[in-house]
């Protein structure tokens, strides 16, 4: 509390402190500013009623007229004895030879040289501060050095001719003076100082040793750059800090010369009274701390005596002390209030610790019921729980094996849940089907592998098996297109199983090419329908083919024919040439035949050296017994075999098949009547041919 007091008072001290010494400070500029605006007032005022004097001397009859020197000169020391300030007054003619001048100062002598003389003869002028040395030898010595400020005219006559310059020689006493007025009502106590500058930057006007020498300070660059006046605080050439306040001369119009006017005073008397003001300040800040300091230590320790008592008797107890009482102390309301709470609260405590105590005893015992069984029930858990781990690790491990197997398995796996995502692609999925697995998990299964034509089916399948369990996929083995990644169709055998989990359905596939098996199986389809020695069809070919042959007959109602053919004396050819050769010239005969016919006919070998020929797209009868002689042409050439040459003929039934006519003749009917005629040929004397009739079958 007693530092807050010293901190507070302190505080107050420096701000009241900074307070007064700027309020000191700105009240000094101001003064000093208003002088310096009441010194340039003055100056203009006075230079104003000099340029008056000058403008009405110029205009005197008695001046124009010119003839009457004396009285000229007597009006010259008329407004000399008036105003003192002017030094001398004349007139020079227009040769610059004074003819007439105050006091007969000069008279005869040439100013044609005196810028007052050569400037006013074109007009008012003002010559600037300067020494005159002709005119300062001829006037009383003075204390100040003789210093003038000059104005001068043009004279004209009455006639309005020529006359001369006037010229004032105004001493710079005057501008003293009105410095002096300036500063007179103070009786210049106060060190205040009235600085004339000309603008090249000499003084006209100052202290003592300061005259006419350069001054370049911020004040005067200030009042030099200004229209108005102001005041700065500056450091002189001296050193010394002053106030300064700046006035110009000059820039409202009317007078001619620019001065500079400082008005300044040494701060430290500007901020005098300010010192004593701050030193009684500091006094009685000083003796009011102290003051409020003593009764800072009063108030604490009437404050914190009581609240030692309660806080030592507060400690006692925490110590361990339960007997020491909290004394009940009435020294002040607060305090009063505050140890009766603390009893109270301490009582309420005490009471508190007892049932808390007395809880505590029945608490621990059932803690330490509650506690062994918990034991049990904990190593119960535990039992379970490392059961569990068991059967989970158990689990991991057969579907860690599952996996295996179904990775290394030689059969594509791949399964799908209910919404056809896939869930499982095994290496031989990613071989078969180019789709590796991370481009599949998640996938629609059916997007990926079903070409798209049976996409429908597929889908409906799965729609039907979810809504009543009923499939003609599942748990059966199918052949089908799969869709390979890069587009291509690949025949495959999928077995497809199901399983209903807790999570869903389930759908697993294995599948495996099957485009081997499919190339062998149309491999053993053809040599099922082949004649091994001729590759002509065979006798199981040739069934299939003839009702075929026939339907296209009946839908496009053309005819069609049948041939039957026989190697007239093959058994000779066997007996006399061998068995190989019999067996080259059957080739042979069927390659004959082949060439005789058109590609979309049929020849079929039926066994040993009977063949059919099945002929389509017929006009006539008579355009098959055609073909039938034309083959027979064929035959009767000599065959060329390896060892040997023969000549050889056949025999031909022809049985034409007429839909519109034989609409109920049947395929065997057609060939046993084409058998029928061909052995009629043979007994009529074979290498001919012979028309079956429809009788005959
Ligand atoms: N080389 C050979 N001979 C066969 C083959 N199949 C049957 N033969 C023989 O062909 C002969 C058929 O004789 P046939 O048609 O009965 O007698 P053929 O001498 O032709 O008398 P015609 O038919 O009345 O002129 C038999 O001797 C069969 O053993 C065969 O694949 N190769």
């Amino acid at each position: 509390m007693v530092i807050t007091v010293l901190i507070t008072t302190v505080s107050v001290l420096i701000l009241v402190d900074q307070f007064t010494r700027g309020y000191a400070r700105s009240e000094s500029e101001t003064r000093m500013k208003q002088l310096a605006w009441q010194m340039q007032d003055a100056l203009e005022r006075g230079m104003r009623e000099r340029e008056i004097d000058l403008r009405l001397l110029v205009q005197r009859p008695s001046v124009r007229a010119g003839r009457d020197l004396p009285r000229v000169r007597r009006v010259f020391n008329e407004l000399q004895a008036n105003v003192p300030h002017y030094a001398w007054i004349g007139l020079a003619n227009p040769e610059g030879t004074v003819m007439v001048a105050t006091n007969g100062l000069l008279e005869g002598a040439s100013v044609a040289q005196r810028p007052w003389f050569q400037e006013g003869s074109k007009g008012e002028y003002a010559a600037d501060f300067h020494p005159a040395v002709l005119l300062a030898q001829k006037l009383p010595p003075q204390s100040n050095p003789w210093r003038f400020v000059d104005l001068s005219a043009p004279v004209h006559d009455l006639d309005g001719h020529y006359l001369g310059v006037v010229g004032l020689h105004l001493s710079w006493s005057w501008a003293r003076d009105i410095a002096a007025k300036l500063l007179d009502p103070a009786g210049n106590r106060y060190d205040v100082e009235v600085i004339i500058v000309r603008d090249d930057g000499t003084v006209i006007l100052g202290p003592k040793g300061m005259e006419e020498t350069k001054l370049d300070t911020p004040s005067v660059r200030a009042a030099q750059a200004a229209d108005n006046g102001g005041s700065v605080i500056e450091t002189g050439p001296d050193g010394r800090r002053y106030v300064s306040g700046y006035a110009r001369t000059g820039v409202k119009g009317g007078m001619k010369l620019h001065w500079s006017v400082i008005v300044r005073q040494p701060e430290t008397v500007a901020l005098a009274a300010f010192r004593d003001l701050e030193k009684r300040v500091i006094v009685v800040g000083a003796l009011s701390g102290v003051v409020l300091v003593l009764l800072a230590i009063l108030l604490t320790r009437r404050l914190v005596g009581p609240i030692n008592a309660l806080s030592a008797a507060l400690e006692l107890r925490a110590a361990g002390r339960p007997d020491v009482p909290i004394p009940q102390i009435n020294s002040y309301r607060e305090i009063q209030l505050l140890s009766s709470t603390l009893v109270n609260m301490v009582e309420r405590e005490e009471t508190y610790l007892r049932e808390v105590r007395s809880l505590n005893e029945s608490l621990e015992q059932r803690v330490a019921e509650r506690t062994s069984r918990l034991h049990e029930t904990a190593s119960a858990l535990q039992e379970a729980l490392d059961q569990q781990q068991a059967n989970q690790i158990q689990l991991e491990e057969s579907a860690a094996e599952l996996r295996a197997i179904l990775e290394n398995a030689q059969d594509a796996f791949i399964a799908a849940d209910e919404h056809g995502h896939v869930v499982e692609w095994n290496r031989q999925a990613e071989l078969l089907l180019g789709w590796p697995r991370d481009q599949v998990m998640g996938r629609d299964m059916a997007e990926l592998i079903i070409p798209p034509d049976m996409r429908g089916a597929h889908n409906r399948g799965m729609a039907q098996f979810l809504k009543d369990g009923t499939s003609v996929v599942i748990n059966n083995r199918i052949e089908l297109q799969a869709l390979h990644h890069d587009g291509h169709e690949l025949p495959i055998e999928i077995t497809v199983g199901h399983v209903k989990r807790q999570s869903g359905h389930l759908f697993i596939a294995f599948l495996h090419d099957i485009t081997e098996r499919l190339a062998f199986r149309d491999q053993m389809r053809e040599l099922a329908l082949t004649d091994v020695l001729t590759s002509l069809p065979n006798r199981r070919a040739f069934s299939d083919r003839l009702p075929e042959g026939m339907m296209r007959a009946r839908r496009a109602d053309q005819l069609l024919a049948l041939f039957f053919m026989d190697i007239d004396g093959f058994k000779g050819v066997n007996d006399r040439y061998g068995h190989e050769a019999g067996d080259e010239l059957l080739i042979e005969f069927a390659r004959r035949l082949q060439r005789s016919v058109r590609d979309v006919d049929t020849v079929a070998r039926l066994a040993g050296d009977e063949f059919v020929v099945i002929l389509e797209n017929l006009q006539t009868q008579e355009d098959a017994v055609m073909v039938a002689e034309k083959i027979l042409v064929t035959i009767r050439e000599p065959f060329q075999l390896t060892h040997s040459t023969v000549n050889i003929s056949s025999s031909i039934g022809v049985a034409v098949y007429q839909p519109n006519l034989d609409g109920e003749v049947g395929p065997e009917e057609l060939l046993s009547m084409a058998d029928k005629a061909m052995y009629a040929a043979k007994r009529l004397g074979k290498n001919r041919v012979e028309l079956g009739r429809a009788g005959d079958a």
